[in-house]
């Protein structure tokens, strides 16, 4: 029994819901919510030992609980039809705190793209449901603009229904259905054809074959490229993709009722090929978006897609876990924009010399490691390289074309798939060092700390080249790329 205790606080401090979540601290009350409104009271059960429940498997009772928390915490009015999935307003009001947290954080670079009204954000929830539930929580929480997409009638029908039943944010949103009748699921029908199957062939080619080595990837509607318009700029988008591959392993859970039709749930590849069609499409509309993000239901997924968005050479990989209850959902949000690098992690005593932690490192993982992943991040770029495994230093050349290379990540950053093994005991070789005027010398050196901490330090070596002043954006670009290789990687 005290084992069993043990176990569930263990569970409970898991992981907590969002702290500026209205629900983190009071929970709703289910009789106090039943006395003030009827309608909830046939629903409202207590367990053996007194507690007051509904009966999650009960898909009336979980739609009536989510129709008055909505109206009573956040005055909205909103109905789905049955079967429909219903969302669970503690659950989605996370990852709202949590797109509010990234866009109120520095760490990207400030208004490079914004919307034509800069005092609002604007977002794109992809698949937006007949519940239409994203748009209604940013709008009625932080004001937030909204186009929300969907391709099936009954979302587009319902999710009008829903914003049209509540004036005071009806403005802030626009549902706009996803036109193609180029889907091989098979799960959409009655589909006006708008694109032919010739015009998505000839939609833009992506810069890499993402899929070359999935054998299950999307096939379906188009999700952002071909939906989102060329002049529009959003400050994120969002996505609650359908999770499961099949109707069968969407049904696997019979402890709830959320509802959930195909359409809503299925997709074929499942939420790994639908986010990574999201990641092909934001590596075409990286000028469009500040952050795309998308929810992850299972966390098997997190880990391959985050290394497909290093292959595409994103800025900066962000992931958090909602919780709820029992169940844990992840957040995965990413941008190409530079990154703003937090005064507290890096120390800028001069431009031309700079230093960073990498603190959390892994058992295997040692100063010899990061020094090979220090070499790989420049050779990637094409950079001329040097590394003395005796000094524990690399020596970097670098032309302007270069340096500029890695200032627009034109070319991918590091494979976190890839395995550095250390092949070089020691190596010294500078023949290829040459540091005529218009190059600039780098030397990156790495020391050990204490166990699993290293100091990574770099500095340019010739302080007079014109090139000098890309050496400490260039040095935060490394320090994000070692960051997420090695160390433990958080909000
Ligand atoms: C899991 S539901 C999420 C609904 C709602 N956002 C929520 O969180 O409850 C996924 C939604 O994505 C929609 N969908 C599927 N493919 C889509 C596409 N290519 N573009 C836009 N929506 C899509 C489905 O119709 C469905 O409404």
């Amino acid at each position: 029994m005290g084992g069993k205790n043990k176990k569930r606080k263990r569970e409970e401090k898991r992981g907590t819901i969002h702290p500026n979540n209205k629900y983190s601290e009071n929970p709703p009350d289910f009789p106090h919510l039943a006395s003030l409104y009827p309608s909830f009271q046939p629903f409202l059960q207590y367990s053996h030992n007194g507690h007051p429940r509904i009966d999650w498997t009960d898909f009336n009772a979980t739609r009536e609980l989510t129709r008055i928390l909505l109206l009573h915490d956040h005055s909205l009015n909103w109905w789905i039809p049955d079967g429909q999935l219903c969302p669970t307003v503690p659950n989605r009001s996370n990852y709202i705190h949590w797109l509010q947290d990234l866009l109120s954080s520095n760490i990207i670079v400030p208004d490079t793209i914004s919307s034509a009204d800069h005092s609002k954000v604007r977002g794109f929830d992809i698949g937006t449901g007949a519940n239409c539930i994203y748009p209604l929580l940013g709008s009625s929480l932080f004001g937030w603009t909204f186009v929300a997409s969907d391709v099936t009638d009954v979302a587009i029908q319902w999710a009008e229904i829903n914003v049209n039943s509540n004036p005071h944010v009806s403005e802030l949103i626009e549902i706009r259905r996803v036109q193609c009748n180029a889907t091989t699921s098979g799960l959409l029908q009655d589909e006006e054809p708008v694109l032919s199957a010739t015009e998505v062939e000839n939609l833009p080619k992506l810069p890499l074959d993402l899929n070359a080595c999935e054998h299950n990837s999307y096939r379906g509607p188009p999700i952002l490229v071909g939906v989102v318009r060329e002049d529009e700029k959003f400050d994120f988008c969002m996505c609650n993709p359908p999770f499961f591959e099949s109707l069968e392993e969407a049904g696997l859970n019979p402890k709830t009722a959320c509802g959930g039709t195909s359409q809503e749930m299925v997709c074929f590849g499942g939420e790994k090929a639908f986010i990574t069609r999201i990641i092909e499409d934001s590596t075409q509309l990286k000028h469009n978006f500040r952050w795309f993000t998308s929810m992850i239901g299972r966390k098997s997924n997190l880990k391959c897609l985050t290394s497909k968005l290093w292959e595409v050479g994103v800025t900066v990989v962000k992931t958090t876990e909602f919780v709820q209850g029992r169940t844990s959902r992840w957040g995965l949000a990413w941008s190409f924009l530079p990154i703003v690098q937090h005064k507290s992690s890096i120390s800028l005593p001069n431009k031309n010399n700079m230093s960073f932690m990498l603190e959390g490192l892994q058992r295997k993982d040692g100063a010899i490691n990061v020094l090979e992943g220090v070499k790989s991040y420049f050779s990637l770029h094409g950079l001329s390289c040097t590394m003395d495994t005796s000094s524990f230093t690399v020596d970097v050349v670098a032309t302007k074309d270069d340096c500029n290379s890695i200032l627009k990540n034109e070319m991918p950053i590091i494979n976190l798939s890839t395995d550095y093994q250390p092949t070089e005991k020691k190596t010294s070789d500078r023949s290829n060092v040459n540091l005529s005027c218009d190059r600039s010398g780098l030397c990156i050196s790495v020391f050990q700390q204490i166990p699993g901490t290293l100091l990574v330090k770099g500095s340019v070596q010739d302080k007079n080249s014109p090139l000098s002043g890309a050496f400490s954006v260039i040095f935060r670009k490394l320090e994000e790329v070692l960051q997420n290789k090695f160390c433990t990687r958080s909000v």
